[in-house]
């Protein structure tokens, strides 16, 4: 049975890059994955004094209208880099949150997939066509914690 998972307040709320879960990434903690995320599109770029604004951002609502103000120039990597910041950020997510780690583990080898009406690249779009890459991410790091767990316990025995 699939997973779908979009506004924090629905069913698998908390696998939404917008749930208040913190993480801390090279000393910086932020209050969401999507704080982080929208804040790394301007790392290096000429627009990068908007940084400390989108960390700052009261709610992730504004962090990501912030990012995707289109008056900001991106990173020129952004669109190799994207998928790869996505996924640090939500492994950090989940290895530091126990209890949300346990939903995701708990979902067994569902597939996981981001039912965003709109986001054809991190969803799958209102025709469910869409690539579905938060779903992805979630799914490989489902398995990236276990294979973790299933070593440490191979390594307590
Ligand atoms: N508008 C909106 N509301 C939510 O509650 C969401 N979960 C999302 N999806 C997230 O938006 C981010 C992509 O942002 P860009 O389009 O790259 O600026 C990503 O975190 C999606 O999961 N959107």
């Amino acid at each position: 049975m699939t997973i779908y998972f979009y506004k924090v307040w629905q069913p698998y709320g908390c696998f939404s890059n917008f749930s208040p879960h913190p993480i801390e990434i090279q000393s910086t903690y932020w209050p969401t994955v999507e704080h982080y995320y929208q804040a790394q599109k301007f790392v290096g770029s000429e627009d990068e004094v908007i940084i400390p604004l989108i960390h700052r951002a009261a709610t992730p609502e504004e962090a990501a209208a912030l990012g995707r103000c289109d008056k900001h120039r991106l990173r020129l990597d952004w669109e190799l880099v994207k998928i790869q910041v996505m996924r640090e950020a939500v492994l950090k997510k989940f290895l530091t949150h126990l209890e949300i780690r346990e939903v995701l583990l708990v979902t067994g080898n569902e597939v996981l997939v981001e039912n965003s009406p709109t986001d054809y690249f991190w969803g799958c779009g209102t025709d469910k066509t869409g690539e579905n890459h938060l779903g992805k991410i979630l799914m490989s790091v489902r398995e990236e914690i276990r294979q973790l767990l299933s070593l440490s316990i191979s390594k307590s025995a």
